[in-house]
């Protein structure tokens, strides 16, 4: 690592001890294709990411800006445009966060580094795990029909991954031409130009004088799109989110709207397991991209001449659901009460709720905490070992819709 991205890594290591800026005598700027940004703090980071929290210096608006480090050359930036992309397919979209701009950055000591910018809108609220930690501590729960509200809009965000309809090629036939130089730059390793070219793009977004022709700017050697070819617009092209969980469950502001972020990890579905090489990298993906407590059975041990699609998706729906109403994903639960590894307890199923089992009598004995048995089914329902067991996600909604149509209205409707 050269120094300039030594001093780079260690600010963001400085960062996210102090979780706070103001003990820099001034807050650090940063400039998004022209548009500068105050730094105000760190909002959380994840394995090669670090997310702030900052102001547009010309209006004090606030953002989510995620830094994306690409240590590793062209391939880790395209990992990371993958993302920037996906945030574009589904929008617009009620329950599915979008972005707002990327750039990305070289480093100028060193060419093979880059970092990768994403401009997100700011949630203030946090995510549905920052809701479940404070439930813990306030030793509160979520109002059930509040909660099933909330599924309900996940429910409906996978729906749009689920069942995406491939839109017509935006921009037409010139931006499809431009699509394929940056992809050739690209390849041929002018990197520089492929990001000059991506910059320009942003801009015109931003300042709305070409909002088609952005849509159809190509992101990169796109994963995500490329895998749209040869289906005519209109035609279906199934995407499956592969992490699913409570973090990535954004709350926006009026705290009853869930949306669903966190797309470096969205693939095609579904993938037919055809040789064990395939089965061993799905596997690998898995490990890396799909947060472990809520990773579904068929991804442990993948099998060749398996089909792993979007059914991944209901499986951690359920723990998410789980997670919600007991504080933790099902299969934590049970691996911390008896023992057992994680990975056993969710290949064989093994999971319970609380009032359940031997403890039975002693924990029904508080009726208030007791969780209603049609809100149960559903984590049952998607909980199944077997993925063609599991509701696809138009059986998920309408059970959903017919398990909140009968609840009682929650008592004090907490904004
Ligand atoms: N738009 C946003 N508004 C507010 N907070 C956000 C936003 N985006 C991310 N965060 C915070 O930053 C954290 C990390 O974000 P994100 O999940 O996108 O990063 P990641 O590197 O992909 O992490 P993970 O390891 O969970 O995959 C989130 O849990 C959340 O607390």
């Amino acid at each position: 690592m050269n120094m300039a991205a030594l001093g780079s890594y260690f600010l963001d290591l400085v960062y996210s001890f102090t979780n706070c800026m103001v003990c820099f005598p001034s807050s650090p700027q940063l400039k998004i294709n022209s548009r500068s940004f105050k730094i105000l703090r760190l909002l959380g980071e994840g394995g090669f990411s670090y997310v702030y929290l900052v102001q547009d210096t010309s209006n004090q608006q606030l953002f989510a800006l995620k830094k994306i480090r690409c240590p590793f050359g062209q391939e880790s930036v395209a990992l990371a445009l993958k993302e920037v992309e996906a945030y574009t397919l589904f929008s617009p979209h009620p329950n599915i966060i979008h972005s707002i701009d990327y750039s990305v950055a070289s480093d100028k000591s060193d060419p093979q580094a880059k970092t990768v910018y994403i401009l997100l809108p700011y949630y203030r609220r946090g995510n549905l795990q920052d809701m479940i930690n404070a439930n813990l501590v306030n030793h509160t729960k979520f109002p059930e029909r509040r909660l099933m509200v909330l599924f309900l809009g996940v429910c409906r965000a996978l729906k749009a991954m689920h069942q995406y309809k491939v839109k017509g090629p935006p921009g037409g036939a010139g931006s499809q031409n431009k699509a394929k130089k940056v992809r050739k730059e690209a390849a041929r390793g002018d990197a520089d130009a492929a990001e000059a070219m991506e910059m320009r793009a942003s801009r015109r977004h931003r300042e709305g004088d070409d909002e088609e022709e952005m849509e159809a700017e190509p992101l990169m050697e796109a994963e995500v799109t490329m895998s749209q070819e040869g289906i005519a617009p209109g035609g279906e092209r199934a995407y499956a989110h592969r992490d699913i969980k409570p973090g990535n469950v954004m709350i926006a502001d009026d705290g009853k709207t869930p949306i669903l972020m966190d797309l470096g990890s969205l693939a095609p579905s579904p993938t037919p397991i055809t040789s064990r090489s395939l089965a061993l990298q799905v596997q690998d993906t898995a490990a890396e991209h799909s947060t472990m407590p809520y990773r579904a059975p068929e991804l442990f041990d993948v099998k060749t001449g398996s089909i792993i699609d979007t059914k991944v998706d209901i499986w951690s729906l359920g723990c998410t659901l789980y997670a919600c109403l007991v504080g933790k994903s099902p299969f934590e639960a049970r691996s911390e009460e008896t023992g057992g590894s994680l990975s056993i307890c969710v290949l064989g199923g093994d999971w319970r709720f609380p009032d359940e089992g031997p403890q039975r009598g002693k924990q029904k004995a508080n009726a208030e905490d007791a969780i209603t048995d049609t809100v149960k089914e559903v984590v049952r329902k998607c909980l199944k070992v077997e993925p063609s067991e599991r509701p696809d996600v138009d059986d998920l909604i309408s059970i959903v819709e017919d398990v909140i149509a009968g609840l009682p209205e929650d008592g004090s409707e907490d904004s």
